[in-house]
């Protein structure tokens, strides 16, 4: 069974609802709880369970403790026997044993509860290996010793959130759609393995590709969560916020791009929440999750829609805009690889034809996810005629997904307007039954100047929501919170990276686990 990635949901804890009303009255608004639906992982091996009903959503998980790890070992090891059935069935009992004996972390409570970076570093000399060596070699010791090496390093240079580090080298561009690479039982797997895990996800459900997204997203938000995280701690895990640390937060809420009117509202409910009681550091920290969280989902709720997913056997089409160089053609290409991968039957219009190179362009991430592009030859010609060629290719081809690349550089607003109301007559009158979305493509290095892209855009076309590219290149990534104040604009995707998976649906809950704790 193809597993949809655009249906993935995200089952968060009942917590990160209930416990905002108290000091929020916006959290007394419809949740849309009950429009989700159960996480599926997407692996082949779909427990078969799962395919004949749904399973009852999972029990949720209030905090993530990515430190007592038992869900990320278990996920280890599944994955590993999936790589390597052979070596696991010799002797899985072993395996286990040797597992826990390897990388069972002996942190106490108290541990537990003190900040995440500090929490790696204490923990991380217990990750080595007991000083015998068990009597088989487990498969586990393919973790060569060189490479927890350079793990601890990596480990204790991430504890110093301060200076600022480079940022780590991104891989290149990959011209094929590639596996994700590597079962490697680091820091970034147990994160994302244990955020899985707080959705109610078992070990035997975790897929690789799934760790190999959440790893990313925590990589790509490193800059926005280590300009953050420290100094937001300290500031917020002192009882009732004072009047310095109210500026503290507000400056560093402001200096991620999180926007003045969504700072105002975070700082207002927190005040009022640390007035009522004294919290310690990481349950305010918790409690300023789920005001972030809950600012991200409000446009979600008011949109009545948490997902933007093609329907299936209905002829979809997506019009995605946005200005020139913020990662529109990128963009289409991860769409159409995340449709082709989903069981979709997908094609690409490019209807860019305001710039040659932008065709060709689009023609290339068709091949790079083996999707068809429909284009017209010669410059400057018609997008509506390329989206009138289009639909019938689409029509004739049985197609579910049109991805539609409209032209970004369009010097006023009437222009653009007047571009996206004919694309959008021709779709009505050639394809009246089609269901048409909107999606604006924000580069998130552009901070706030992407607001007033976004305002221009969604003046122009009746937006579905909003693709955020390019959050691995910037500390800004709380901009975010701003589209969703500010705009009250649904996020629907999140680019965190070059590569061609490196795109997938937005999930709240997961952005501000990855903002705040990864
Ligand atoms: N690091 C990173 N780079 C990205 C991401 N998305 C896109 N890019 C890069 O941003 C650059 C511009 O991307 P394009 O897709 O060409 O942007 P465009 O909006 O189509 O702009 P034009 O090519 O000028 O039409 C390229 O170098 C992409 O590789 C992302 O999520 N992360």
């Amino acid at each position: 069974m193809v597993f949809d990635w655009f249906r993935r949901q995200f089952n968060q804890p009942e917590s990160l609802t209930e416990a905002p009303s108290e000091a929020a009255p916006e959290a007394s608004e419809p949740t849309g709880e009950a429009d989700r639906t159960p996480v599926e992982p997407p692996t082949e091996q779909q427990p078969a369970e799962a395919e004949a009903a749904p399973a009852s959503p999972p029990a949720p998980t209030p905090t993530i403790n990515p430190y007592n790890q038992p869900c990320a070992k278990a996920a280890y090891q599944n994955l590993k026997q999936q790589d390597h059935p052979a070596a696991v069935e010799e002797d899985p009992g072993a395996v286990s044993d040797d597992l826990a004996a390897t990388v069972e972390p002996t942190t106490d409570d108290t541990a537990v509860t003190t900040s995440a970076p500090q929490t790696i570093a204490e923990a991380t000399p217990e990750l080595e290996p007991e000083p015998a060596a068990p009597a088989e070699p487990p498969f586990f010791f393919d973790l060569a010793a060189s490479e927890r090496e350079a793990r601890l390093e990596q480990l204790t240079a991430e504890a110093i959130a301060e200076p600022e580090p480079e940022p780590k080298p991104q891989p290149p561009a990959i011209a094929e759609p590639s596996a994700p690479q590597g079962l490697t039982f680091d820091d970034d797997f147990v994160w994302s393995s244990e955020v899985l895990a707080a959705q109610g996800r078992r070990p035997e459900e975790i897929s690789i590709e799934e760790i190999d997204w959440l790893s990313s997203l925590r990589r790509g938000l490193d800059k926005t969560r280590r300009s953050l995280v420290n100094q937001l701690k300290s500031a917020v895990g002192q009882g009732p916020l004072s009047a310095d640390a109210v500026e503290t937060i507000e400056a560093l809420l402001l200096q991620a791009d999180v926007g003045v009117e969504a700072t105002d509202r975070i700082l207002t409910q927190l005040q009022a929440k640390l007035r009522q009681e004294a919290l310690p550091p990481e349950q305010a920290i918790a409690y300023l999750k789920q005001l972030l969280q809950q600012l991200l989902d409000q446009p979600l709720e008011t949109s009545g829609r948490y997902i933007l997913a093609p329907e299936k056997g209905r002829l979809n089409v997506w019009l995605v805009c946005g200005v020139n160089g913020v990662g529109k053609t990128t963009t289409i290409g991860k769409l159409a690889h995340l449709a082709t991968k989903s069981g979709y039957r997908c094609l690409i219009a490019a209807a860019d034809t305001f710039r040659a190179a932008a065709v060709e362009q689009v023609k290339v991430w068709g091949d790079r996810s083996e999707v068809d592009v429909i284009a017209n030859p010669g410059q400057n010609t018609d997008p509506a005629a390329v989206v009138f060629d289009a639909i019938a290719a689409a029509q004739a081809r049985g197609t579910e997904l049109l991805l539609v690349d409209t032209a970004g550089r369009l010097q006023n607003k009437k222009n653009l307007m007047d571009e996206l109301a004919k694309v959008r007559r021709i779709i009505d009158r050639k394809a009246p039954d089609a269901i048409v979305e909107s999606l604006l493509v924000l580069d998130a290095t552009q901070g706030q100047n992407g607001l007033r892209q976004a305002q221009v855009f969604a003046e122009a076309a009746q937006l579905s929501g909003v693709a955020l590219t390019k959050l691995d290149s910037t500390a800004k990534g709380g901009v975010a919170l701003a589209i969703a104040q500010d705009l009250q604009l649904p996020i629907r995707f999140l680019g965190a990276g070059e590569r061609i998976q490196d795109l997938r649906p937005f999930s709240s809950y997961e952005f501000i686990q990855a903002l705040l704790d990864g």
